[in-house]
């Protein structure tokens, strides 16, 4: 769908696309929200960060979202069966409140970030994925997180399917599908999903990845994986380094036990790695370059039109995604 430009902002059939993440509580998590602002700013975004955040997030938060020009919008708590949530790692169940970014239906497009994601380089031509599909990383079954699961047990994992294969004796069940990390996704927001996502919810029985596991569940139909340079899982640095190239990586997600850059100690198990310190330092780098503020960034078009002509090298698998589309379409049986 082309663009076109309507009171200076870019819109797609009259609809806009933006960044999105998500806030709750007064901690210290604003900081990564703030430091994330920052990194789509200096990685020459073209589009908005907005930033669901729940009733406990302070006023002062707020406004240290909206100078860093973030679109800031309020959300309601969204909770599992309340005789329930017991199942879900009490740490998580805060994360159900992301379901409530299907309904920001003012966008045709969205790409959801958690606020301990930093976006290193520009990846707006996700937007252009075709519709129809939900886009995300493949996340990793090797971290003590996953040892309530049977991949953990005998040690399977998607990231490398024939190290340990899934038996086909039938004992553990079916092979897991594909399941995706649910800290970065490109998705279409749709009154009717949210409806039907928060409907079903009431009848899902929560489980240790809340939010994730759900969103999992329901898309798991229409989920497409997309290169994990779209969403480096830091453990995938220690587990499966034989798929990551570090220095290609485009969006990195801090969600390693003790990799918060913004409470960093280097203290727990692999936190002491190089990578990792580099990694956090290119975090600080952002955050702390006072250029890339909201108020001091002076950007003149023709910068914007120079990152805009950087932008035609499409990746690879982009144009495959893209192809397969067109395909599908088009093998697809006349309805006639
Ligand atoms: O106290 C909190 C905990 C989480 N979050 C939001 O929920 C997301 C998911 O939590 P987290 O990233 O800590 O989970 P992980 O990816 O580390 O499992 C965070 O990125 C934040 O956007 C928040 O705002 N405040
Ligand atoms: O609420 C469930 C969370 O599940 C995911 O985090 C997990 C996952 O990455 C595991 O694979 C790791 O082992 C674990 O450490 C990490 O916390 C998402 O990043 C987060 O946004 C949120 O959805
Ligand atoms: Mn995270």
């Amino acid at each position: 769908m082309a663009p076109v430009m309507n009171n200076n902002k870019l819109s797609y059939g009259g609809k806009k696309r933006a960044y999105v993440t998500f806030l709750a509580g007064n901690g210290d998590y604003v900081k990564g929200v703030v430091g994330l602002a920052k990194g789509l700013r200096k990685a020459n975004s073209k589009y908005p960060l907005v930033v669901a955040v729940l009733p406990d997030v302070p006023a002062d938060h707020r406004r240290q979202l909206v100078d860093q020009g973030c679109i800031v919008k309020d959300i309601q708590p969204v909770y599992p069966p309340d005789n329930q949530t017991q199942f879900a790692m009490a740490y998580y169940v805060l994360n159900y409140s992301k379901l409530r970014i299907w309904e920001f239906v003012e966008y045709s497009r969205l790409i959801y970030l958690d606020g301990d994601i930093q976006v290193f380089e520009n990846i707006d031509h996700l937007f252009d994925l075709p519709d129809g599909s939900f886009y995300a990383v493949k996340d990793c079954f090797c971290e003590k997180t996953w040892s309530h699961t049977p991949q953990y047990k005998i040690g399977y994992c998607q990231q490398c399917p024939d190290k340990v294969t899934w038996p086909e004796t039938g004992q553990l069940g079916p092979k897991p599908p594909l399941y995706f990390n649910a800290g970065m996704f490109v998705y279409e927001p749709s009154l009717p999903t949210y409806y039907n996502l928060l409907e079903t919810l009431k009848v899902v029985p929560p489980t240790p990845f809340a939010e994730q596991d759900f969103l999992n569940m329901y898309f798991k139909d229409i989920y497409k994986p997309i290169p994990p340079v779209y969403n480096l899982v830091l453990a995938m640095l220690w587990r499966h380094p034989e798929n990551i190239e570090l220095n290609e990586a485009k969006v990195v997600h801090y969600c390693a036990a003790g990799a918060k850059p913004w409470r960093f100690t280097g203290q727990e198990e692999n936190m002491e790695r190089e990578d990792i310190k580099m990694l956090v330092e290119k975090w600080w780098d952002i955050y702390n370059d006072e250029s890339l503020d909201y108020k001091n960034v002076n950007v003149h078009c023709g910068q914007k039109e120079d990152v805009q002509k950087k932008q035609q090298t499409i990746p690879q698998f982009f144009t495959d995604l893209c192809e397969a589309a067109v395909l599908h379409c088009t093998k697809a049986p006349s309805a006639a």
